[in-house]
Formats: C-alpha cells, structure tokens, sequence
C-alpha cells in the first residue's frame, strides 16, 4: 500500500511546511483542488520544490481542455493528475493521451459516477490508469466510505481511494497491493502532521 497526503484549504506556506515534514514520510504529496483553485500553477511549484524527490500529484479535477490544464501542472513539475469520470468520454481518452505524452500518472475520480458507468470505465481504460473510488467531500456527511465502492471491477486494476480517511481505516486494506490511499485531513487538521503520519505508516504496516 502507498500513502498520499492531500493538502487542501490551508494556506499555501502551511502546505510548504506541511510537505517539508511529510514528503520524506510518504509516498505521495497531493496538491488538493482547493490549493490549485487558490494559488494555481505558482502554489503548485513550491509544493513541487518542497517536496524535493517526493513524487507530486495535482488533483485537478480536470472535466475540459485537458491538454491545457494538464501541461500547466507538468510545467511545474506534478508527476501525477486527475481527470473527472464525469467529464465526456473524449476528454477521458485525450487524458489518458497526453499523461502518455509526458509519462505521467493518470488518475480518473470516480466520484458521483454510477455503479455501471465504474464497471465501463474499467474496462475500457488502460491497465496503468489509476481508479479513484472517492467519497466527495459534500457527500462524507453520509457516511459512505470509499472501500464501500470496491467490487468486482476493482479487482487487478491500480487504485487510489480517498474521502475521510484515518489510520483506523487502514489495517483492513493493507493487503491490496496494487492500492494507494490518499488521505488529507487526518493529516492537515492533526496537532502534529508529522505524528499524523507516522500513525498512518503503522497502521498501512510500512514500518514493521
Ligand atoms: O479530493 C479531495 C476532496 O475533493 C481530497 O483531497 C480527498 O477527499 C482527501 O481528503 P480528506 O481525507 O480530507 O477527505
């Protein structure tokens, strides 16, 4: 299992100091959507730098003119970046286009998407496109989880969930190889987010 931390709606030095201290403690540094809304191409390249060689990915969110939004993140350095499931077919497939392009991680977010549209989208697209069952942000409130939304279609393929996870969720998903969780409160709301991570690495088993 991988770790992502996702940083979003704090201030742009905190997520600078907040990488600085997490970076070498995670496998992945997540620029949220909030922060890309907020500080755009110039936030995302001093989370990049504070990152140092720490991988980052851009949660864009992206649901049009993808070649445009995604070179601006590879521009400053994301080696990683979203597409919606929701957006058309045509910009799902120049996503998975161009990510090739820049030998770039693509992540599709499955949020909002019905369960047949899931199960279509994962078998039509490539093997190394990540799925993201995602849980959004309104609709935690519910108290859907995102290991909820695993099914037959999940099984072998990459995948990233995210949506209101904590270390108490991790224990019963660290056997899944092929899964990154992406968790981002659980560490930016933490007194600590370094004793926040170091929490999150027990419990995924990755300091045993
Ligand atoms: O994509 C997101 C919101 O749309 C968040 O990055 C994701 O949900 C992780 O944050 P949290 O753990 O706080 O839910």
């Amino acid at each position: 299992m991988d770790l992502q931390v996702a940083l979003d709606r704090i201030p742009l030095d905190r997520a600078v100091s907040i990488t600085t201290a997490v970076a070498p403690r995670t496998d992945w540094v997540e620029v949220g959507t909030s922060l890309i809304k907020q500080f755009g191409q110039e936030g995302l390249r001093q989370v990049v730098a504070a990152a140092g060689r720490t991988p980052v990915l851009a949660d864009l969110k992206t649901a049009d003119d993808v070649r445009f939004e995604f070179e601006t993140a590879f521009a400053a350095g994301a080696r990683s970046v979203t597409v919606l499931g929701l957006a058309p077919q045509v910009s799902i497939d120049l996503a998975v286009q161009v990510t090739g392009e820049h030998d770039a991680e693509l992540v599709v977010d499955l949020m909002g998407l019905t369960p047949q549209r899931i199960e279509e989208l994962a078998e039509r697209l490539p093997h190394h496109v990540r799925l993201a069952p995602h849980v959004s942000k309104d609709s935690q409130a519910g108290g859907q989880r995102p290991q909820d939304l695993l099914g037959a279609w999940s099984r072998g393929r990459r995948l990233a969930l995210a949506g209101g996870l904590t270390a108490q969720d991790l224990p019963g998903l660290a056997d899944e190889p092929e899964l990154r969780v992406i968790v981002g409160s659980a560490v930016t709301k933490a007194d600590d987010p370094v004793v926040a991570i170091e929490e999150l690495r027990r419990a995924a088993g990755k300091d045993n």
